[in-house]
């Protein structure tokens, strides 16, 4: 599929507005699961338009017909996020297989290892190119112990898995590695009150993402399915859901690019509604970080107010430990204002949508700024920095990536953006919404 690049201008160093954000892709694609699992118990209102949510639902909506041959469509993800449903599916003898392909998300990815095999049905999972490259094996291995038979196509470890039908709990103590993504804990909990035996989880070593496996537990128990969580041990019982509406805030991930152009701007005014500051996101820490960056965070009309005061970058160490999905935002913003600071917490960026600390390294190196990796501590060199009148910037199918540059538009006249369609896995309407605060993007044939 043909990627269409942009070219990104901005007139003026300002940025007012009022921008509507989509919901959380993290918050939707739980509330999608949960909804799923309590048997129409529990609704999900404001329904994220990120691809890897809409992918997420649609795909569910099928399995929920409950019927083996409603099972007979591929679903695929194309770049533009395009969902694609084909079929009918080979039938093996009397035996249906069915593929579902989730195409870049992650998240779609781990939860459905999780739930597919409680459907009792033989089902291929498999992603994009780069899907197939993220680690899933101490999922699989988790679900293999609890009673699922799970298979790889390809490679061991990896995307595609082929689920068999015939599952049956065997146990329901399971220990878990803590430090490679705690998706594959969050997939876990959200069927854990469905299984007979319930689920008690010994969580091994350090644990990454901490706040989105607090996010999956409040969001259980809005559903009314109740946890403890001892040292490093989440229990849940077997339980029944709730009836509740579970509703998808904001996101914040994309709340940080707006954090970003303020950082950036001379001045700006940027009201973002529906976001509180007590979400159930990790990522508004946002705020705080970029209280260091001048950028104050007024909470009131049911939304958040940013402010830009120019004021001097004290802060030198960035932990991205609990917010991964930070990183690139606060490193940009820090390389462009030639902000010399040291980032910890970047290892799990290696297994994302790209190796983001390559994608990093390479794309800052255009400005002059070097990311050295020292063992886990990562420090910014700005002494060579240049901000040049023209900049390519590859996203590598990081919709991150993509917006997390974009702001650079502020302080460099001409900037190409590759694959502009990138950025609909969390947030489709990305360049719409720059529109609105007085950037131009302009395809390129
Ligand atoms: O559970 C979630 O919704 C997510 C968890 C994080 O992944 P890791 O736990 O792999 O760090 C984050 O990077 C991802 O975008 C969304
Ligand atoms: C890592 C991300 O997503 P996922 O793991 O769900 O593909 C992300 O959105 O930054």
């Amino acid at each position: 599929m043909a990627k269409h690049n942009i070219i990104l201008t901005k007139q003026g160093k300002t940025a007012n507005g009022t921008i509507q954000l989509t919901g959380s892709k993290s918050e939707c694609n739980r509330a999608l699961i949960i909804e799923t699992l309590s048997d129409g118990k529990v609704k999900v209102e404001n329904m994220s338009d990120a691809a890897d949510a809409v992918l997420l639902r649609d795909i569910l909506q099928l399995q929920a017909r409950g019927n083996e041959l409603v099972l007979v469509y591929t679903h695929t993800v194309k770049d533009n996020g395009e969902i694609v449903e084909s079929g009918p599916e080979e039938a093996i003898g009397t035996h249906v297989k069915s593929e579902i392909n989730i195409g870049p998300a992650g998240t779609a990815m781990r939860f459905l290892t999780a739930f597919l095999p409680l459907l009792n049905k033989n089902i291929v999972l498999t992603g994009s190119e780069r899907m197939q490259q993220r680690p899933i094996g101490i999922l699989v291995d988790a679900m293999r112990k609890l009673g699922a038979t799970i298979d790889y196509e390809k490679n061991d470890g990896y995307p595609p898995i082929n689920i068999q039908p015939g599952f049956e709990q065997q146990t329901n103590i399971i220990e878990i590695k803590g430090n490679i993504s705690s998706q594959y804990i969050t997939a876990l909990l959200l069927i854990a009150a469905k299984l007979p035996q319930g689920l008690e989880l010994h969580i091994q070593g350090e644990l990454t993402s901490k706040p989105y496996v607090e996010m999956t537990l409040a969001m259980l128990n809005q559903a009314g399915i109740r946890h403890t969580w001892t040292d490093n041990v989440i229990s849940i019982e077997h339980q029944d859901f709730a009836e509740t509406t579970l509703l998808v805030e904001p996101d914040w991930s994309a709340a940080s690019y707006w954090y970003a152009i303020a950082a950036l701007s001379d001045e700006a005014e940027l009201f973002l509604p529906g976001l509180t500051s007590y979400s159930l996101q990790g990522d508004s820490v946002i705020t705080e970080i970029m209280a260091n960056f001048g950028i104050t965070s007024v909470f009131k009309d049911g939304g958040v107010y940013l402010t830009k005061e120019a004021k001097p970058v004290v802060r030198k160490i960035f932990d991205m430990k609990e917010c991964p999905d930070l990183a690139q935002t606060v490193i940009v913003v820090c390389a462009a204002l030639g902000h010399e600071a040291t980032f910890t917490g970047l290892e799990t960026l290696k297994i994302k949508e790209t190796d983001r600390v390559l994608a990093l390294q390479t794309e800052l190196a255009k400005i002059g700024v070097k990311l050295i990796e020292k063992g886990q501590v990562y420090k910014l060199d700005c002494s060579e920095r240049n901000l040049p009148q023209r900049m390519f910037i590859s996203t590598y199918d990081d919709h991150r990536m993509a917006m997390a540059f974009a702001p650079l538009a502020i302080l460099i006249p001409e900037l190409e953006v590759e694959d502009a369609e990138v950025v609909s896995k969390s947030y489709p309407a990305f360049w719409i919404d720059l529109a609105k605060v007085g950037f131009q993007s302009e395809p390129i044939a």
